[in-house]
């Protein structure tokens, strides 16, 4: 994410400017972004569906979090280049709320019309914080206080829905809860959805589309047909080990060819096999990408993980 960051009243968006066409949430042709000397978006095009999750990855600097505040309409665009829906919302990696201000007074900010705290409270309810609806901000926890981003968010109704990092900063099991809930909410409104992540494993748990941000343009795009909820089997596992590579992050050799190695009996330990330590370098790379500690400590081997997202996503 840049240093830049909108004002914090920027989050939610339902501007006016509607310029999208009927058959796609967001098309973007010919778009270049620059600053001063330096070319971040270089001719990019883009489209999205109504109603499909794509998932957008690349190196840090790679222009992500531009994109993303381009289609939020936080960074001026050409009409004729970038087209999106009137209706968004934006999810960022910090929950943006304002501290004087109680929960549902948060999430209806901007917000006109007589009915605001029943609107906030039904969002509130969605996202599992109906119990919180006259909390202070400060006194969330932060999962909850990005759940309140999100009935934010959601209370919008938006068309396009923009998530720049929104998970990075919780732990790992708050992450799972957190992908279960954007999945749910999704299923249930439909909005178009752009996830801006370095998480390669989260980027194939929940998108439709997986998209990597390179020199400036989408240079490469994986359809993920893998039924949901989505465990780390083989077919998981080699659409990873390709994204991380698309990403210049060196591949162990698959687990499942590796060398089982005989760990033999110690005192009071019954015999067994096991992988060697360079097999488990899944998570070696994995840390190189998504920069998150710990993070797969919960979605290290394939088991394990299968267990994690099985068990968190529906
Ligand atoms: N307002 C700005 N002024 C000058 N340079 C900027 C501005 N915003 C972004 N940049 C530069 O554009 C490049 C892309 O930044 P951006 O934040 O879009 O990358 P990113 O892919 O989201 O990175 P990360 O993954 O580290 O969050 C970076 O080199 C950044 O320094």
């Amino acid at each position: 994410m840049a240093s830049n960051t909108a004002p914090l009243t920027a989050a939610p968006l339902t501007a006016d400017s509607s310029t999208a066409s009927s058959d796609a949430a967001v098309r973007v042709r010919g778009f270049t972004r620059r600053f001063g000397d330096v070319t971040v978006l270089r001719d990019l095009d883009l489209d999205i569906a109504p109603g499909e999750f794509v998932a957008l990855l690349g190196r840090s600097g790679s222009g992500k979090t531009t994109l993303l505040r381009t289609l939020a309409g936080l960074d001026a665009a050409p009409a004729e280049q970038v087209s999106t829906p009137g209706a968004r919302a934006v999810v960022f990696q910090e929950p943006r709320l304002l501290p004087w201000k109680k929960v549902w007074r948060n999430v209806t900010l901007g917000l006109k019309g007589g009915r605001t705290r029943l609107q906030a409270t039904a969002a509130l309810e969605e996202v599992g914080l109906g119990h919180r609806v006259d909390a202070w901000p400060a006194t969330l926890s932060g999962g909850e206080a990005q759940r309140a981003a999100l009935a934010r968010a959601l209370v919008r109704e938006p068309q396009l829905l923009l998530l720049d990092e929104p998970f990075a900063a919780l732990d790992a099991l708050t992450r799972l809860r957190m992908h279960q809930l954007v999945l749910s909410l999704w299923r249930a409104h439909r909005p178009a959805v752009l996830l801006v992540t370095h998480d390669v494993d989260e980027a194939i748990a929940l998108a439709d589309r997986i998209l990597v941000l390179a020199d400036g343009r989408l240079a490469v795009e994986e359809k993920v047909t893998l039924a949901r909820p989505r465990e780390a089997g083989p077919e998981f596992q080699a659409l990873r080990r390709r994204l991380l590579g698309h990403l210049g992050v060196e591949q162990p050799a698959p687990r499942d060819t590796a060398p089982l190695t005989f760990i033999p009996p110690a005192a009071g330990l019954r015999p067994g096999w096991n992988r060697p330590a360079a097999v488990n370098g899944h998570a070696v790379n994995g840390h190189a990408v998504n920069g998150h500690n710990g993070h797969n400590g919960a979605l290290n081997g394939g088991a394990h993980h299968g267990a994690q997202l099985g068990g968190g996503l529906s």
